[in-house]
Formats: C-alpha cells, sequence, structure tokens
C-alpha cells in the first residue's frame, strides 16, 4: 500500500462544483486552530457522500476495509485488518470515514505536535458528561489551566503518601473476600474491582467513603458504581451514533416515556453530583489558601483540597464539579479493567503467577507493601504493563486535526487529513502490532526486561524501538517504547494518573496474590465475552474460584 495519490485525476465535473458551494455555504468549514464543531462533523459525513455520489475519496491511496472491528473476536479482527492493509486504514464509523492508525510513528506525530489536534467527535458528544477541559479539551484555554491545576496536583509527595491509603481498601474488601472464599463461592472478580477502584478513588480524590466494597463482590453492583458505568456508556453511545443526542434536551417527563435510556442518565449524573457536591462544600469550608510550592510540602489530603487551596488557580464550584467528576470516571473504570485483565491473564498462566508470587513473597515477606516496595515489584509492575499492552483502556485514542495537515509516517510518505476529520488511534492494534511484539497475542511480562526493535516481519521504518535504560517512572512510557506502548497516551493529552494507577494496581494486586489463588470458571474470551466501551470490559463478569494462599500473614 501506498499513500501517494495517483496523478490525472479526471477534472471535478460542474455538478461537483455546485454541490461543494451548497455545502460551503451551509455547513461552512470551521476556522484553523478553532475547536472543532458541529459543522465540521458534518463535513465528514460529507466525504462519505463525495465517496458515495462521485467516487471522490478522499484519502487516496490508504486502504479502505469494510470489516466491523466489534465483539468477543476483536483483537483477531483487528489482526485481520492489519495483515490485510498494513498500519492506516480507512474504515466507516457509522456514517462517517475515519483514519484509523496502529503504526507508531505516525501516532508519535499525532500525538506529539501540541495544538495540531483537538478531540473532535468526542469532544463533541461528551461535553456534558466531562465539561470542557479534561478529557474533551473542548475550551483549549480553559483546558490547559485546569490540566495544570489538576497535575501540580498529582506530584511525588502526595503519590507516596497514597500508599497507605491503597492498603486500608484493600484490607477492607479482602473482608469480603475472605468470607466468599470459605463459602467455596464464585466471586465476579470484575465487579470487586469496580468496587474496589471507586472506594479508592472517593477516598484519595475527594475524600469520600463509598464503602463500595463493602457489598457482596457479585452483580449487581453499588448503585454508584452503576451511575458512572452509566456515564461512560453514555459516550459511546454517542459516538457511535450521534443522532441517540436527539433527545437529550427532552424534558424530563418525555424522556421517562420515550428515552429511557437518556432518563437514566440524568439520573446516574444527578447521584454523582450529589455526591460531589458534598465533597467540595467540605473542601472548601477547610480551604486555606497557598503556592503550589506549599502545597507540595503538605502531606497526605486529597486532590480536591489541594486544588480548592491552590492561591493561583482558582475555580467555579461547576468547574471543580466537572473536574472531579473526570477524575472519578477516568479512574475508576480503568484501574478496574487492568485489574481484571491481569486476574485474567494470570490464572490462565500459572508460571506467571508463581513468579510473581515469589517476587512478592520476596519483598514484602507477608506484610502489606510500602511505596519503597512498590518500586521493588518490578515483575509484577511488568505484569500490569503487559496487560495494558494487550488490554488498553480505552482501546483507542480519538483525535480531529484542527487544520488541513499532513500526517507522516516514518518514511516521510504522508496523508493529508482535512481540518475536522476523524483519526482513531488504534492502541489495542499498535499494542499487538507484529512488526514490534514479538508473539504479539502471548501474555510475557518478561519482554519489558530487555531491548527490543522490532521482529522484522511488518517493518517499522523510522522506529527506534524499547529499551529498559530510557524508563524513568513505574512503568515503560512512550518514550521508553518510541511510541509502541501508549497505555497511558502521550504528548498533551498523557494521562494526569499514570503513576496513580501503577501504584494503585501494584498495591492491589501485591496484596491479593499474596493472601490468594484465582482459578478462572471460563478461560476462553469467547465465553467470558468482551464489551467494548471506553475501556475493555467482560461480558458476563470475571467468574472466579478464589482460594486462601499461603503467604498473607499481616
Ligand atoms: C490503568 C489506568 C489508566 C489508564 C490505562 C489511563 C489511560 C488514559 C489515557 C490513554 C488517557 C489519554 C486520553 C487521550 O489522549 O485522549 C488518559 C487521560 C486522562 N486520565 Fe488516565 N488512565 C488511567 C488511570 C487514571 C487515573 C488513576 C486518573 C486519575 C486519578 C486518570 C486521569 C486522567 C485524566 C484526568 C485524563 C485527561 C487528561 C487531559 O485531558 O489532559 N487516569 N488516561
Amino acid at each position: 500500500w501506498s499513500f501517494t495519490a495517483p496523478k490525472g485525476a479526471p477534472p471535478a465535473p460542474s455538478l461537483k462544483t455546485l454541490w461543494d458551494g451548497l455545502w460551503d455555504r451551509a455547513v461552512p468549514v470551521g476556522e484553523d486552530d478553532s475547536n472543532i464543531g458541529a459543522n465540521d462533523v458534518l463535513r465528514s459525513f460529507k466525504r462519505t457522500l463525495d465517496e458515495d455520489l462521485f467516487q471522490e475519496v478522499e484519502m487516496d491511496g490508504v486502504p479502505v476495509s469494510s470489516s466491523t472491528v466489534t465483539g468477543s473476536n476483536f483483537f483477531e479482527k483487528q489482526m485481520e485488518v492489519f495483515k490485510e492493509n498494513g498500519p492506516a486504514v480507512v474504515s466507516n464509523f457509522g456514517p462517517l470515514k475515519t483514519l484509523s492508525i496502529s503504526d507508531p510513528m505516525m501516532i508519535k506525530h499525532a500525538l506529539g505536535q501540541r495544538g495540531s489536534f483537538g478531540k473532535g467527535l468526542l469532544a463533541l458528544v461528551a461535553e456534558d458528561i466531562f465539561g470542557k477541559a479534561l478529557i474533551t479539551a473542548s475550551d483549549p484555554e480553559l483546558w490547559q489551566s485546569r490540566r495544570a491545576a489538576t497535575s501540580a496536583g498529582f506530584h511525588s509527595q502526595w503519590l507516596r503518601s497514597l500508599t497507605a491509603d491503597f492498603v486500608n481498601c484493600t484490607v477492607q474488601a479482602m473482608k469480603l473476600l475472605d468470607e466468599r472464599v470459605n463459602y467455596k463461592e464464585v466471586v465476579d472478580m470484575e465487579s470487586f474491582y469496580l468496587n474496589l477502584a471507586l472506594d479508592a478513588v472517593g477516598l484519595t480524590i475527594f475524600g469520600v467513603e463509598f464503602e463500595a466494597s463493602d457489598q457482596p463482590p457479585n452483580r449487581p453492583q453499588s448503585p454508584i458504581v452503576q451511575a458512572v458505568y452509566r456515564l461512560l456508556k453514555e459516550t459511546d453511545y454517542r459516538q457511535a451514533d450521534p443522532s441517540n443526542l436527539l433527545l437529550m434536551g427532552a424534558p424530563d417527563l418525555l424522556a421517562e416515556v420515550a428515552a429511557p435510556r437518556v432518563a437514566e442518565y440524568r439520573r446516574s449524573m444527578k447521584q454523582i453530583n450529589e455526591v460531589l457536591n458534598e465533597a467540595i462544600s467540605q473542601a472548601l469550608e477547610q480551604q486555606q489558601l497557598a503556592t503550589e510550592q506549599d502545597l507540595r510540602r503538605r502531606s497526605g489530603g486529597t486532590l480536591l483540597q489541594f486544588i480548592v487551596d491552590l492561591r493561583d488557580n482558582q475555580a467555579s464550584r461547576a468547574q471543580l464539579q466537572d473536574d472531579m467528576r473526570t477524575v472519578l470516571i477516568a479512574e475508576h473504570e480503568t484501574v478496574a479493567s487492568v485489574l481484571t485483565w491481569a486476574t485474567y491473564e494470570l490464572a490462565k498462566n500459572p508460571r506467571i503467577a508463581q513468579k510473581v508470587k515469589e517476587e512478592v513473597q520476596n519483598v514484602l515477606g507477608g506484610r502489606s507493601p510500602t511505596y519503597q516496595d512498590v518500586k521493588e515489584l518490578k515483575y509484577l509492575r511488568w505484569v500490569i504493563t503487559e496487560t495494558l499492552r494487550m488490554y488498553p483502556a480505552p482501546p483507542f485514542l480519538a483525535r480531529s486535526p484542527l487544520k488541513d495537515l499532513d500526517l507522516p509516517n516514518g518514511e516521510n510518505q504522508t496523508v493529508r487529513l482535512s481540518r475536522g476529520s476523524l483519526l482513531m488511534i488504534q492502541l489495542a492494534q499498535l499494542h499487538r502490532h507484529p512488526g514490534i511484539y514479538e508473539r504479539p497475542n502471548e501474555f510475557w511480562p518478561e519482554r519489558w526486561q530487555k531491548a527490543f526493535n522490532g521482529t522484522g516481519e511488518y517493518p517499522v521504518p523510522g522506529w527506534r524501538g524499547y529499551d529498559p535504560q530510557r524508563v524513568t517512572g513505574l512503568y515503560p512510557t512512550e518514550v521508553a517504547t518510541d511510541y509502541a506502548f501508549v497505555g497511558f497516551g502521550g504528548g498533551e493529552f498523557k494521562c494526569v494518573g499514570d503513576q496513580f494507577a501503577m501504584l494503585e494496581a501494584t498495591v492491589m494486586l501485591s496484596m491479593l496474590l499474596q493472601r490468594y489463588d484465582f482459578q478462572m470458571v471460563y478461560e476462553d474470551l469467547n465465553t467470558i465475552g468482551l464489551d467494548l466501551a471506553a475501556t475493555i470490559h467482560t461480558k458476563r463478569g470475571l467468574l472466579t474460584r478464589v482460594s486462601q494462599s499461603n503467604c498473607y500473614t499481616e
């Protein structure tokens, strides 16, 4: 395949000129560098029509795929599409044309170029859920200011202090798991992790004790877990089919009758906002304004209190609510997902589980972990990285260029992208790229021990390879892997909670693996079922037989 447009394309027919003129008047292209609006997204629909009516293919030279990649054999289908078309392919996303990429060099360009891309359709459909700052970045100035306040709050001193909170949440959750073990019940570990992650975010981010882990770790989940999941699902519905937005403005009574989904969404939003409002009131009551430097010297406290106290970056109550709702959703689903799939893979791979247990036993010797221990638990952190490689959360990132631009691969071949066109960065496909990863479908944490620079199959021009010498924090970042692993994204919109998440997952898994052995009821992904949303869920829960292990004494 090649990116080069064929020479000597036929001249545009006059009907086409008329058609283009009509569109330019009715749905004008937004100004360069301004945020992507509904008009720009509508123009993506025009590109679909252009192709149908005038056989005008916008991304000439890029293969077109008609496969729909969803369902339980998602990973196999993605691999088929890759092998058939290469790492750049045009496909349909509802009625819109999308360019999907899994080439690390193109991804590096798309994520790493500051100010060139917005979140496009995602921002439009999710603004009422997340607001205009974090995640959607639909008001770039506001995003910059909220990003600065939030990322300042995730400073290393605070992160260290969280270890004890994660330990306490896990101890609490294990009490219930112990009962299930004694009754020899089958446990849905996905529900267990959703509850546990919610307790952890409540405690550390805004100081609310949800006590979700006090619920039996089998479905139905706690109402607040369901509410968070409901909001996330809503973004998926709307992205998959923007017509799902149509009834969003309907009066409550009409929504109850004609659109139960919308009514349920509103109830979920209200439920979450009530909890957050109370936490914000409390933080405002205890407000003690200080500079960032002084705040960094305080130990403990919540992220919310840090942000409320940050003298130079004050925000309205409504803005704080958006910030907190976003962080709540961003932490909860993703961390629960990585814990779920790590448990699945460890249960499937007893050799690896045994190796983790040995490491945990050597480092912890039966006690709870400290921050220093988390640094020592290197193999367990590779297990978590390997899980995120195989089951990234989210499985793709959405972007739209803010002006017409060329997206180059490592050989300087380019795809021309128009302002507002849809770009999908396919993390799940990149992370199983057979030119980058040896045995890409195998769960093999040891791969992160040594440098690698390509398998020779499906060459990746321009890619520098992975070098463990470039790893600085708790996992191999996009810098260490030259954008072959972007589980936490990269560039300006990169996850603010990456080290928080790695710390949380390492603490929780180390404690659970010390105390229990896990055995799956179903091992086959087709039987478990994949539910592809903003993260990868199971369809029927992760049904697990849990038994007592021998190492935990505390
Ligand atoms: C395993 C766990 C996690 C994974 C895999 C993950 C992944 C990601 C990714 C890929 C992005 C980038 C989205 C994009 O580029 O469009 C992101 C953004 C974000 N994440 Fe995470 N995340 C995790 C945990 C967390 C946690 C624990 C928090 C907070 C406590 C958090 C807060 C955020 C926020 C606020 C953003 C938006 C940043 C912005 O818009 O500037 N995430 N996350």
